[in-house]
């Protein structure tokens, strides 16, 4: 059926209807567009190309994601903010900048946006200033490689990622390969419920930790299509729960790495970070980039092969749900 121009409209009235944000948000043509028409769009975060991945491998895995969530039926919008502009869709030339900046963009959680605005900065989105940012735009499907947890001995030194408490207020889905194993999981998971933030497995009932397919912990849910994954998206919305929803996806096993050779490196990254004091925000890239050290590169492969699976099904979940919400517009 043609897409209608009173659909159209709801789009649009959806669009305009958010809070208003005075600040100029650039939202790309295309994204813009797709958004317009109710087409599917799927947010990508910048952190993991400017802090997660060395360059060039960032740029190309940042390219090649794209690519596969166009194969996979959606508009791809990374979110980052170039001079000062929080931008929603990146062109070629601007991935660019981003990658070959590396982490002289700052990495940029909710707590820095407004900074990074007003100075006029380069600022990577992790996944908390990502997902306020999409949800800014009506943009509820975000793909990521894994989410901020809790940190081990959390309990101590009280270094929780924001993108926790982001999750706890901000209705965007996330994709993701769940937390890793440099992050206690289970405190993780803990804090996640007390946040009211329902955490799915995709075709798991349990949580995976992202270079390996389980961590010994349940999910609430598991969800085996994306159309299922739609509905809950849509059932969330509905309902003004106001939260976000993690749908962890497992690493695919042919590359997950072996558990004890990430393990042992895991640990010896660890106790350098302590030796080093490398805390707060420092600690995620530290450890991301010494573990790749200490595996000969093994584990940045793994990186690269979960953030393509997740963007594959993450674009798959954001057609599913345009559809979805198309139909009901159509019978109503
Ligand atoms: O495996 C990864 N986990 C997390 C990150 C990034 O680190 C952020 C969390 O950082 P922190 O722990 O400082 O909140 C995430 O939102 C994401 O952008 C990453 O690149 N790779």
């Amino acid at each position: 059926m043609a897409f209608s121009a009173a659909s159209r409209i709801t789009n649009l009235r959806r669009h305009l209807d958010s809070p208003q944000v005075s600040i100029n948000v650039k939202v790309a043509p295309e994204v813009s567009e797709a958004l317009s028409l109710g087409r599917a769009v799927l947010a990508l975060e910048s952190t993991i190309i400017s802090h997660g991945m060395p360059y060039p491998q960032n740029l190309e895995t940042a390219k090649e994601v794209e690519a596969i969530v166009r194969q996979n039926g959606a508009v791809p919008a990374t979110v980052a903010i170039l001079d000062g502009t929080p931008c929603v869709g990146l062109s070629v030339e601007e991935l660019e900048k981003l990658a070959t900046l590396g982490t002289k963009a700052r990495k940029t959680a909710r707590r820095d946006i407004a900074h990074v605005v007003a100075s006029g900065g380069n600022g990577a989105t992790t996944v908390s200033a990502t997902m306020l940012l999409a949800s800014m735009v009506q943009i509820p499907v975000f793909v990521t490689g894994g989410i901020g947890g809790v940190h081990r001995d959390g309990e101590q030194t009280m270094d929780i990622s924001s993108d926790l408490t982001e999750l706890g207020r901000t209705p965007v889905a996330v994709f993701c390969a769940g937390v890793k194993s440099i992050l206690d999981i289970p405190r993780t998971l803990e804090y996640l419920e007390t946040q009211g933030v329902c955490v799915a497995g995709y075709k798991t009932n349990e949580f995976p930790a992202f270079f390996t397919e389980s961590s010994g912990c349940k999910v609430s849910c598991q969800l085996d299509s994306p159309e299922e994954c739609a509905r809950l998206i849509e059932a969330n919305s509905k309902l003004r729960l106001g939260t976000g929803i993690v749908i962890a996806v497992p690493i695919p096993r042919e590359h997950s790495a072996s558990g004890h050779i990430i393990e042992s490196a895991i640990q010896k990254a660890l106790q350098e970070a302590r030796e080093q004091n490398i805390t707060g925000n420092a600690a995620t890239p530290f450890l991301l980039a010494r573990i790749n050290d200490l595996t000969g590169g093994a584990s940045l492969a793994s990186n690269i092969a979960l953030v393509k699976n997740n963007a594959i099904v993450g674009a798959k979940v954001a057609a599913a749900l345009a559809q979805l919400r198309k139909r009901e517009h159509c019978q109503k």
